[in-house]
């Protein structure tokens, strides 16, 4: 809810511009090496897809229900998203969680719908506690455990062989002024990466991004253990979220 609808609108032909209009786009096919998706609000996001389509973008839901279709007045179907060109949904924001009571129940239950639906559910997890100050092994491990409890929950609710995305939002860092500590993300996404609920699944069908205060300049400090970032307000402006995936793209990983 930062952007009006034309903001969004905005938004979205700026960028189109600076991927495809850009001289550097000759030399750099961005689109060969990374997955690029927006997330509109619900209101917009028909126009959206309507923008970008033919152009690779993906565009994204920011939440579901978990039914496709009945008596649940003012909720948006995983059905009719899919029906208009949505290709992923978030579900379980901190957000979401904190001002809406989601919970791990239903973000998993919602999961199942996005995959039930043919689009790819990408979770957002972290935990709430601010390791900041004290991010010793103990912390981390900590931190892990308690993002495992909803990454578990998730996962145990779509199969192992589809598509998922992960977002690692520690709680704290959403918001913030900077991203959480570099070494914090990566000892957690390590972590979540090794666990048995993730190598039960397909190879290469689950990937960990990173949330929270994330923006240009980042992502080679996190990758190679983090698969991209999920940017908020620091990719507000088109040339910045431009600036990241060219970042992105550029990497050795
Ligand atoms: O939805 C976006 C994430 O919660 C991160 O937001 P932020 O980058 O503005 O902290």
């Amino acid at each position: 809810m930062y952007f009006s609808a034309a903001r969004t609108e905005a938004f979205v032909r700026e960028l189109l511009g600076l991927m495809f209009a850009d001289p550097a786009h000759e030399s750099l096919p961005l689109l060969d090496s990374v997955d690029v998706f927006v997330i509109p609000d619900h209101v917009t996001l028909a126009g959206v897809v309507a923008q970008v389509a033919h152009h690779g973008i993906m565009v994204g839901a920011q939440d579901c229900h978990s039914e496709d279709a009945g008596a649940f007045t003012g909720a948006v179907s995983p059905a009719v998203l899919a029906e208009v060109g949505c290709r992923l949904v978030e579900l379980g924001h901190a957000e979401r969680r904190r001002l809406f009571a989601e919970t791990d129940a239903s973000a998993a239950a919602k999961a199942a719908a996005v995959v039930r639906n043919a689009m790819v559910p990408l979770v957002c997890v972290g935990e709430e506690r601010d390791d900041d100050e004290d991010d010793d092994e103990p912390h981390i491990v900590a931190a892990a455990d308690e993002v495992l409890v909803q990454v578990r929950s998730a996962l145990a609710a779509v199969p192992a062989d589809t598509d998922v995305v992960l977002a690692y939002e520690p709680v704290w860092a959403i918001g913030a002024s900077a991203p959480a500590p570099i070494d914090h993300v990566r000892a957690v996404v390590r972590r979540v990466r090794a666990s048995d609920a993730v190598r039960a699944r397909a190879p290469g069908r689950t990937r960990i991004v990173y949330g929270g205060s994330a923006g240009p300049g980042l992502f080679t400090r996190i990758a190679p253990d983090v698969d991209g970032l999920f940017l908020g307000r620091f990719a507000h402006d088109p040339a910045q979220f431009f600036r990241t995936v060219c970042e992105v793209a550029q990497a050795p990983w």
